[in-house]
């Protein structure tokens, strides 16, 4: 794709950042240089974006709005007159429901296991939401060191991987396992098992950790110097919005809203869509509570699952069984390439009732952990 026949690049374009805020009535006080840095031309007192009434259409127009509404929902408690008192239970009775459909992984253990024997398990993991509990702040979503000890046992009997919306390295970072493969950016970033004939022009052999060989694939890479500049816009129009966080995902950008007033966050979707429309090779996903800018490119977790498969020498082997674990939007993709290619199955994290194209369900990450811990067990036993 010949990204600059199409995009004139430009670096924090001053008229884009004054054009998306004087729409969203930010006082004329402000504005930006060229190079993204806001000058207060009266006073920084008046930087916060405020509401114009007639203004925000689009964002309530397209559903945007809605969807990140519905983004991330939890379980509601419900209670139940018990006669000595109020009793809360942690699941409801919708829950109970929609696990008719989509099954405890747990309860079906033994159902996976007598379908898994003889099988080669493949195992990948999403990281936020699943081995990790959501938590206000991206940066302090920990993993614990029980699940650290776990995810490291995996690896011991599966060829385990990780499939994250974050960069490659600050998933890495936070999972602190090396025997693992990781794909970053959506799966925009993969460091993979060294392949033998290479289809994909873009990949890179390289040493890794303990001077292993891996196979280093980036199909985004020429979106780089795009997603740095729309980085930077949306920092900058983000700025005065109490509560907004824009990350650096590499290949992508994340703008957080869940710390933002919910009447602010047609704001920050306007700003987003504002800036994406002059950014035709950019396109954007919902998931908890973020907005996930990325490259328009045939590319997403479910590619990267396959990408992987194949290095793994195994996507032509019928003998194996892929399991998906993970609770966003952008896992939906990885559970849908499994169930169309037979190739395994998703199960999907989540303690609320969902569409979902996972075949399984698991609560939480301590009900994934469980279920990680039981498929070491059984392997480890069944190896003697
Ligand atoms: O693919 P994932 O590993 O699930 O990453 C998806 C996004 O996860 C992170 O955001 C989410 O988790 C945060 C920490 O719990 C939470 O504060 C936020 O509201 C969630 O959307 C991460 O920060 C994003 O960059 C990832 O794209």
């Amino acid at each position: 794709m010949d990204l600059k026949t199409n995009h004139t690049h430009r670096l924090a374009d001053a008229a884009t950042i004054t054009r998306t805020r004087s729409r969203l009535g930010t006082p004329s006080s402000l504005s930006c240089s060229p190079t993204g840095a806001t000058t207060f031309l009266h006073g920084p007192s008046l930087a916060i974006p405020r509401k114009k009434t007639g203004i925000l259409d689009d964002v309530r127009s397209n559903g945007c709005l809605d969807a990140m509404r519905s983004s991330s929902p939890t379980n509601k408690k419900i209670s139940m007159d018990i006669g000595h008192g109020v009793a809360f239970f942690d699941v409801d009775a919708a829950y109970l429901t929609w696990q008719l459909e989509f099954p405890s992984a747990l309860a079906s253990f033994e159902q996976i296991t007598n379908f898994a024997k003889g099988k080669k398990i493949v195992l990948f993991l999403d990281y936020d939401g699943t081995l990790s509990p959501i938590v206000d702040n991206p940066d302090h979503a920990f993993m614990s060191e029980s699940m650290r000890a776990t995810v490291k046992s995996m690896a011991k009997y599966f060829p385990t991987a990780i499939i994250s919306g974050r960069c490659r390295e600050k998933v890495h970072e936070f999972v602190g396992v090396t025997d693992l493969y990781y794909a970053g950016s959506h799966g925009m970033d993969i460091i993979g098992p060294p392949r033998q004939s290479d289809k994909h022009p873009t990949c890179i052999r390289s040493t890794y950790n303990k001077g292993n060989e891996v196979n280093l694939y980036q199909p985004a890479a020429e979106f780089l110097p795009m997603i740095d500049e729309v980085l930077s816009l949306l920092i900058e129009c983000t700025k005065d919005i109490k509560g907004a966080k824009v990350e650096n995902n590499k290949f992508c950008v994340s703008v957080h809203y869940r710390n933002v007033d919910e009447e602010n966050w047609d704001m920050v979707a306007q700003i987003v869509y504002d800036i994406l429309k002059d950014y035709p090779h950019l396109r954007l996903t919902h998931g908890r509570k973020v907005l996930e800018v990325r490259p328009v490119i045939d590319w997403d977790k479910g590619k990267a699952v396959t990408y992987l498969l194949e290095s793994l020498g195994l996507n032509e082997d019928n003998d194996v069984l892929a399991i998906y674990i993970g609770d966003d939007q952008t896992d939906e993709d990885a559970f849908k390439v499994l169930s169309e290619f037979n190739k395994g199955f998703g199960i999907l994290v989540s303690s609320a009732p969902k569409e979902s194209n996972a075949i399984y369900s698991l609560c939480d990450p301590s009900e994934v952990m469980e279920f990680l811990k039981s498929l070491v067990v059984w392997k480890s036993i069944s190896l003697v």
